[in-house]
């Protein structure tokens, strides 16, 4: 397939350095030997609730790439990086930014985009409004959406998917943008404490062996041991879009953001039965503090204490519930795999410090500080970085297959 480069040109035959796992390491080749893949440069990731797209901003145009930047990509270009809300849902998470990145051997920043996946008809809608496929008529797309959705793409804007593995591109993702971000990886100190508790920076340049978990709509867990040596060990459908729909449920809130909210200012132990409801005070034969959730929810099946318990109480309880159901799968599964280290991702944890926490302490407490529980910055956005580096590191080569359409 010709893949022509931003000015029209082709590549010639190269001679690529490939680092030890046969990756191509293009901070290695010198501007002249990169394959470039046509701007603009995008990774995007489809998932259960929300969809991730990532794109380029270039910044090392000379006059000439200036000039001749088509009219179309400079719309683009600038409606992206000019707005930080697009339509009614698109947000741009301004704060993510990542500024100077040298990435195929183009210098720029990289600009994180959200939007709710059951708005994909008006996105579509918008690249059609913006004529996206008379610059690009591919783009590298991962997550279940990419599937879902190709058809519409295909038939709509013309624009064809290439589909990348979502936990693949995760781990691509984690290794780019851990290594680019110095501040990327945190840990917090006391978590045992919420007065003393605190976000410190954490070292993961040595990263392997580690486990990560995707608490996206629902849960995926991987045990990585080095770059292309991953498993996905276990996963649950009690995951962030079963917090969100069951606040939705029992507050009646409208947002996640809502529900956080709620939940930071309720009280779970108005809601879940604790050890100590049930046995006056500790359990001390099993070390079990009487402050431990005994079971979640409870107390809810008496009148009297439904009655006293408020949505911010439930929506307190839901989230402790959901996050202790991950914390306490996530550490049995580091246990048995013998692992030290469990990276905690997606977009469950945005805005969420009460989960962090919780599963911090959980994982200190539960494993007599045998595990640290370790988080990362662009939260639900590695899906789409590794998709990204996906389409770059193509070198503008992808093997394109036509989707196979559905009889309507
Ligand atoms: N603005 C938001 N809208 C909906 N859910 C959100 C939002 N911000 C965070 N979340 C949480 O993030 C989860 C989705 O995480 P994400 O990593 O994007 O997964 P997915 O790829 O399945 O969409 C939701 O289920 C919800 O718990
Ligand atoms: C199917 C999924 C990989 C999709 O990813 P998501 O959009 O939730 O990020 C994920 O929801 C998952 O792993 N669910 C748990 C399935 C299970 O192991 O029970």
């Amino acid at each position: 397939m010709e893949f022509p480069n931003a000015d029209g040109s082709k590549n010639g035959p190269l001679t690529i350095e490939c680092t030890e796992n046969g990756d191509i390491d293009y901070d290695l080749l010198s501007p002249k030997d990169r394959p470039k893949p046509s701007m603009p440069w995008f990774g995007l990731d489809i998932g259960g609730t929300l969809t991730k797209l990532i794109y380029f901003e270039p910044k090392d145009f000379t006059e000439l790439e200036e000039e001749q930047e088509k009219e179309t990509a400079k719309t683009i270009r600038k409606y992206l990086v000019g707005n930080t809300a697009y339509g009614t849902s698109g947000i741009r998470d301004v704060h993510l930014e990542m500024k100077d990145q040298l990435i195929g051997g183009r210098r720029g920043s990289l600009h994180f985009i959200r939007f709710p996946t059951s708005n994909m008809e008006g996105f579509i809608e918008m690249c059609k409004a913006k004529h996206f496929n008379s610059l690009v008529t591919e783009i590298c797309a991962t997550g279940g959406g990419a599937y879902k959705f190709e058809e519409d793409f295909f038939t709509k804007v013309s624009l064809h998917l290439h589909k990348f593995d979502e936990l693949e591109c995760l781990l691509k993702g984690i290794h780019y943008i851990d290594r680019h971000n110095e501040k990327e990886c945190y840990y917090w100190k006391n978590s045992h404490d919420p007065d003393q508790c605190e976000k410190v920076p954490f070292d993961f340049k040595d990263p392997y062996p580690y486990m990560v978990v995707n608490i996206g709509s629902g849960v995926s867990i991987l045990t990585v041991r080095g770059p292309n040596n991953y498993q996905r060990v276990s996963g649950t459908s009690l995951g962030g879009g079963t917090f969100l729909g069951l606040c939705c449920l029992l507050t009646g809130c409208q947002t996640f953001e809502e529900a956080i909210e709620l939940a930071s200012q309720g009280d779970n132990k108005k809601v879940d039965k604790l050890v100590r409801d049930i046995y006056g005070g500790d359990y001390e034969k099993f070390k079990l503090s009487g402050e431990t959730v005994a079971s979640s929810f409870g107390h809810m099946n008496q009148a009297d204490k439904r009655e006293k318990a408020s949505k911010e109480d439930l929506a307190r309880a839901t989230l402790t519930t959901l996050t202790n159901n991950i914390g306490s799968i996530a550490r049995m599964c580091a246990q048995t795999q013998g692992l030290e280290r469990v990276v905690f991702v997606g977009n469950f944890l945005r805005v969420n410090t009460i989960s962090m926490k919780l599963l911090a302490n959980a994982m200190d407490y539960w494993s007599n500080g045998a595990l640290k529980a370790l988080f990362l910055e662009h939260e639900g956005y590695f899906g789409a970085m590794g998709c990204l580096m996906e389409y770059v590191g193509s070198g503008g080569s992808l093997n394109f297959e036509a989707p196979q359409l559905a009889d309507h």
